[in-house]
């Protein structure tokens, strides 16, 4: 039975952008369009078109030259917002106008200061206006994580009415456990009585590390796009990382009933550009990307991995674009791991005595020294 596909909405040039310090000029945004659409990404969040005149202009650029991908701008539930929106997005192959409106009690009484009725009329009056000006309209309850789930069924129904095809349920504020998120999402869809007329998207924050945790159990109950960005980049804490939700899904299919149209020997290049044009670097043990991600310094690791690469990899370093996996000489390196880097610089051993001499000399110098270069091995061979 062919699996269900997963809509992968990239927002690294909207939401990712929000990071303080990570603005990104219509260029920038555009070269990692491109990248984002040479991986195959569905859809591109590629800004807020009315947030200031180079983000109508960054939209436009991209509306205008990525053709394979569906480019889509953020909007409030307010008239300005959607008719910029729309504007930016005239040239696009496939458009979408994405508006949204909080629906937390927090929220709403706090900060939108209107009652929950004048809520859902304006949500509703937005995607009529978006419908108006663009055939694929999103609708996102803001704050839905501490949303009331009666009021989520009562505004999400009549959003959809109105003409929105996708409903994204974001946690906002990265406030819910998994299986909490999971079950709002099923309730939703369970509850919702014109649900089948959307698909139900999921945009996780990583406030308390859950992102991804939260966004792939909502995808074991019924959600069917996941909102999320280049190395884990957003508001705050970041959203879920988009790498980790792929290779999960890739990884295991024996658990998912999902799969995503992504070529992901993408993956590595594009978060390097990522990383080189926002100028935030990928820590090393981060999940794929990281440098150390698939490198091992271990030499019971090592062994393992020369022996078969199976014993401690559960992906390809080469499926998600890196050259190859790494071994690394340490202090905790072993002997086979040693002889083989050796080899590789075209030293042999005549007999177990040399490399046994060799081995505790090297070991003497990695507890002095944190990275022991390829000079250094040839050099201590020599002595
Ligand atoms: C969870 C998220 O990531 S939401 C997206 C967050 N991203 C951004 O805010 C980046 C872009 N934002 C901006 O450039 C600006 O905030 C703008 C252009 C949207 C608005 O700027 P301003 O008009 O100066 O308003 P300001 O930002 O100070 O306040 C937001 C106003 O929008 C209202 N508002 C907030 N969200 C919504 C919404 N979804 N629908 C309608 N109104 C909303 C607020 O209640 C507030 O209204 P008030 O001015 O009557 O008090
Ligand atoms: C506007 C929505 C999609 C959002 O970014 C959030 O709630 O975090």
């Amino acid at each position: 039975m062919s699996k269900d596909k997963l809509v992968i909405f990239d927002t690294t040039l909207r939401d990712g952008e929000q990071s303080p310090g990570a603005s990104m000029d219509k260029e920038e945004k555009l070269e990692i369009a491109q990248q984002l659409e040479k991986m195959k990404v569905d859809v591109i969040e590629a800004g807020f078109a009315v947030a200031s005149p180079g983000d109508f202009e960054a939209v436009k650029l991209v509306a205008d030259n990525i053709k394979d991908s569906t480019i889509c701008s953020l909007s409030r539930a307010v008239d300005k917002d959607i008719e910029v929106a729309g504007e930016a997005l005239k040239g696009a192959n496939s458009g979408r106008i994405h508006t949204f409106i909080a629906t937390s009690p927090l929220h709403m009484k706090h900060k939108l200061q209107m009652e929950p009725e004048a809520v859902i009329e304006q949500a509703v009056k937005s995607v009529r206006l978006a419908r108006n000006l663009c055939e694929d309209v999103e609708f996102s309850c803001e704050d839905a994580g501490r949303s009331d789930l009666d009021f989520m069924c009562e505004i999400v129904e009549k959003v959809i009415d109105a003409g929105a095809r996708t409903i994204n349920i974001p946690d906002t504020v990265g406030y819910n456990m998994p299986e909490q998120y999971a079950n709002t999402i099923q309730q939703l869809i369970e509850r919702i009585p014109n649900s089948d007329k959307a698909i139900f998207s999921v945009h996780c924050h990583n406030d308390l590390g859950l992102a991804v945790a939260n966004s792939l159990a909502a995808v074991q109950k019924g959600a069917r796009q996941v909102e999320c960005t280049i190395n884990g980049l957003g508001e705050r804490a970041g959203n879920a990382s988009l790498e980790e939700v792929i290779m999960a899904i890739k990884t295991r299919p024996d658990f998912f009933d999902v799969d995503v149209d992504i070529d992901t020997r993408h993956i590595v290049p594009t978060s390097q550009l990522v990383s080189k044009i926002t100028g935030f670097a990928v820590q090393p043990n981060k999940a794929i990307v990281g440098d150390n991600a698939f490198a091992h310094e271990s030499g019971i690791h090592q062994d393992g991995v020369l022996k078969n690469r199976e014993t401690y990899e559960i992906m390809r370093a080469e499926d998600v674009g890196w050259a190859n996996n790494r071994m690394v000489l340490g202090k905790h390196s072993g002997r086979n791991a040693f002889k083989s880097h050796l080899a590789g610089l075209g030293i042999q051993f005549d007999n177990n005595d040399e490399l046994k001499e060799a081995f505790v000399a090297f070991k003497k110098l990695a507890d002095q020294k944190h990275d022991i270069l390829d000079e250094d091995l040839l050099s201590l061979i020599k002595r």
